[in-house]
């Protein structure tokens, strides 16, 4: 039966959120046909308590032996998305704008999309599963589905309507209802085929610095400081961008300690999930009592939300700024309320301290390489900071402490993360909470 099928192969996906927990429950909601040999399904999986829903494209020609056996559900079934005769259709629903039952299928007013061209699936560590069609489209399909419209789809759209420079252009998306509210299935933008992600830009840096005689991360030949500095200049302009488009304020002390004891409510959650995270409570709470402390009146406004080194890419003239969900598994209303923007800040700075101890693993000079893991995150660090005073972001002396505060809040997020994701990967967050910074 197609529901014991789904259940033994989703707990396998990357981006089933449920992992390490049994499934009491699978049911298909919605089952519509979209062309032949082609049903996009939304799923309820239910988990102690939990009701998460999903959506597939449900392949069911039955070429499940050949090309597509590493995509295979179970009997004749297998995932679509790797099946480009199949997913053309998804181009051509958005190009001409139609409905199929529950789904709803649309264009960017003036988009014009090219529906000849045939997808690939990105092989991307993702929550999510991208499609890029030719060098032309990225149209990506949102396996859990939260009601309400994509943080994404909102803010891409918005940026776009006010001529904002730093995103991928939108141009069409898919929307159904759910729960009665209207929810993006998925949403296509142009793909950037020349550029590089962050990550990749700045792994090499770090790889380039751990093979170089010179021990300084400045003097090394894959020096990122100036990529970082411009970086931070865009990531400033983005964030002036973001407070055009939509409406902006300013958090009283009171939600301030309001929002203080939410961190820490977070932070007893994470324990519950990482016993190990309880014996760097302390360093944390300090933190955050600081927080409440000194920090009296906070700027907000919309902001990524889930910003690292993988969301941001490198074009031939400038960077590119993807994917602002927010962070994926949170509350649609808590990843679209306003935030101060040095939550992002305090992201890539993680990010920073990510990709230079990530090549330490496993590596067996690691002792002696670690002040310059420490110097490469210090050196970017700084140079991103820089550029985001240069670009207009606010950062003031108070600013410290809620940049210490925001950066171990993400710390705490990154650990369940990786614990429930990529459990060899935890020793990374873990150190945030070691350093004296
Ligand atoms: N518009 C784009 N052009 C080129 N590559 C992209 C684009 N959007 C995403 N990517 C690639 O896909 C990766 C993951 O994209 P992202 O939007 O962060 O997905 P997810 O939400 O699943 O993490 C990025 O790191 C980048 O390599
Ligand atoms: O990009 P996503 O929206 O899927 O974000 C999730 O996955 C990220 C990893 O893919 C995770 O980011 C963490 O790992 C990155 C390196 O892979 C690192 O650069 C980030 O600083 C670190 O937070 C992100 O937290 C998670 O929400």
């Amino acid at each position: 039966m197609l529901t014991e099928l789904l259940s033994g192969w989703i707990t396998h996906q990357r981006w089933f959120a449920g992992k390490g927990r049994p499934i009491d429950e699978l049911g298909v909601d919605s089952d519509v046909e979209l062309s032949p040999g082609l049903r996009h399904l939304i799923i309820s999986v239910r988990q102690a308590g939990d009701h998460d829903r999903y959506q597939l494209l449900l392949g069911t020609d039955g070429d499940t032996s050949g090309r597509y056996s590493h995509a295979r559900i179970g009997g004749d079934y297998y995932d679509a998305v790797y099946n480009p005769d199949l997913t053309g259709t998804l181009l051509t629903g958005m190009a001409e704008g139609r409905d199929l039952g529950p789904l709803r299928f649309r264009h960017l007013e003036g988009a014009s999309i090219d529906t000849s061209l045939r997808s690939l699936v990105l092989g991307a560590e993702q929550s999510n599963t991208s499609l890029v069609y030719g060098e032309t489209y990225i149209c990506k399909l949102f396996r859990r589905l939260i009601p309400g419209i994509n943080p994404e789809l909102e803010i891409v759209t918005a940026l776009a309507r006010h001529g904002a420079g730093h995103i991928a252009q939108p141009y069409g998306w898919i929307e159904t209802d759910l729960d009665g509210e209207a929810t993006t299935l998925a949403m296509t933008q142009e793909f950037l085929a020349t550029a590089n992600d962050g990550w990749s830009l700045a792994l090499a840096s770090v790889r380039d610095l751990y093979a170089s005689l010179d021990p300084s991360a400045a003097n090394a030949g894959g020096d990122f400081s100036a990529e970082a500095y411009r970086l931070g200049v865009a990531t400033a302009e983005i964030h002036h961008e973001l407070a055009v488009a939509f409406p902006t304020g300013v958090m009283e002390s009171q939600d301030v300690k309001q929002l203080v004891e939410d961190q820490r409510r977070r932070l007893a959650q994470a324990i519950a999930e990482v016993a190990a995270l309880a014996a760097h409570a302390r360093v944390v709470e300090d933190a955050y009592q600081r927080m409440a402390d000194v920090v009296s009146e906070m700027p907000v406004q919309r902001v990524h939300g889930d910003y690292h080194l993988g969301q941001v890419m490198r074009t031939t003239t400038d960077w590119v700024v993807l994917d602002f969900e927010g962070e994926p598994g949170q509350p649609l209303a808590e990843r679209r309320a306003l935030s101060s923007p040095l939550r992002d800040v305090a992201g890539m700075l993680r990010s920073f301290e990510y990709a230079a101890r990530h090549l330490l693993a496993d590596n067996p000079d690691a002792m002696a390489l670690r002040p310059r893991a420490a110097e490469w995150a210090a050196l970017n660090r700084s140079a991103f900071l820089d550029g985001y005073a240069a670009g207009g972001g606010r950062l003031h002396a108070q600013d410290t402490v809620l940049l210490r505060a925001l950066e171990l809040s993400k710390a705490v997020y990154e650990v369940v993360y990786e614990a429930r994701n990529r459990p060899t990967w935890l020793p990374i967050p873990m150190a945030a909470f070691e350093t004296g910074r």
